[in-house]
C-alpha cells in the first residue's frame, strides 16, 4: 500500500501558504494543519516584536509537526500542512515523519510583491520588517526534493491547478 501523502506548502511569511494550503485541503478533501498555530507563545511574541526565530526556536516546533504528520499517517490519513519550512534541514526533519510521503509546494516570488501583500494584511502577528530575515533563511526547494515550486503571482485557483497537475494529485 502506498504511504499517505503529507503535502507541505512552504515559503517565507506572506507568500500565500495559508491561502493555498486551505484551498488544496478543500480540493483534495484532506485535513489542514496550520503550523503557525503550533508555534509556542514565546515564538509568536518574538516575531511580533520583530525578532527573527532561530534554529533553536524552530526545531522543537518542526518536530511537533513531523510527529503530527506521523500520527495521521499511522491512521492512513493524508494531510496538507502550511509551514514555512525555510531551510533544507527543516524539510529533512519533516521528511523523517514515519509512514508518510512528505512532499512540498514552494511558493516562490519577489520580495516586493510579498511585502506589498503583507502591508495590506491586517491583524497578523508577523511584521513586514521580518521579511528580509525570512529571505536570508530561505533555502529554496531543491530539484532533488520531492515537490514543486509554484510562482506566487497567480490566482490561488490557478496556483492550486498548477501544483496538483505537477504533483499528479489527487
Ligand atoms: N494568490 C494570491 N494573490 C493575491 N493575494 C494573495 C494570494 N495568496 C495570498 N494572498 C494574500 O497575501 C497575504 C498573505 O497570504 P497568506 O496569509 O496566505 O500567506 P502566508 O504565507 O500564510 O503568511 P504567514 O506565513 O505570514 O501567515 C494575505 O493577505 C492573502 O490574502
Ligand atoms: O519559520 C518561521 O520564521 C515562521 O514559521 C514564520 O515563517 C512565520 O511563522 C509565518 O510565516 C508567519 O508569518
Amino acid at each position: 500500500m502506498k504511504p499517505p501523502t503529507a503535502l507541505v506548502v512552504m515559503g517565507v511569511s506572506g507568500s500565500g501558504k495559508s491561502t493555498l494550503a486551505s484551498l488544496l485541503a478543500q480540493r483534495l478533501g484532506w485535513e489542514l494543519v496550520e503550523a503557525d498555530e503550533l508555534h509556542p507563545r514565546a515564538s509568536v511574541a518574538k516575531m511580533a516584536a520583530g525578532i527573527p526565530l532561530t534554529d533553536a526556536d524552530r526545531l522543537p516546533w518542526l518536530a511537533l509537526i513531523r510527529d503530527r504528520i506521523g500520527e495521521r499517517a499511522a491512521a492512513g490519513l493524508p494531510l496538507v500542512v502550511a509551514c514555512s519550512a525555510l531551510k533544507r534541514s527543516y524539510r529533512d526533519l519533516l521528511r523523517q515523519a514515519t509512514g508518510a510521503r512528505v512532499r512540498f509546494v514552494h511558493l516562490a516570488g519577489s520580495r516586493e510583491l510579498i511585502d506589498s501583500r503583507m502591508r495590506l494584511r491586517t491583524g497578523h502577528f508577523m511584521p513586514p520588517s521580518l521579511l528580509d530575515s525570512q529571505f536570508r533563511d530561505l533555502e529554496p526547494l531543491g530539484a532533488d526534493e520531492d515537490g514543486v515550486t509554484v510562482p506566487l503571482d497567480g490566482s490561488p485557483e490557478r496556483m492550486a491547478d498548477t501544483a496538483l497537475d505537477a504533483l499528479a494529485l489527487p
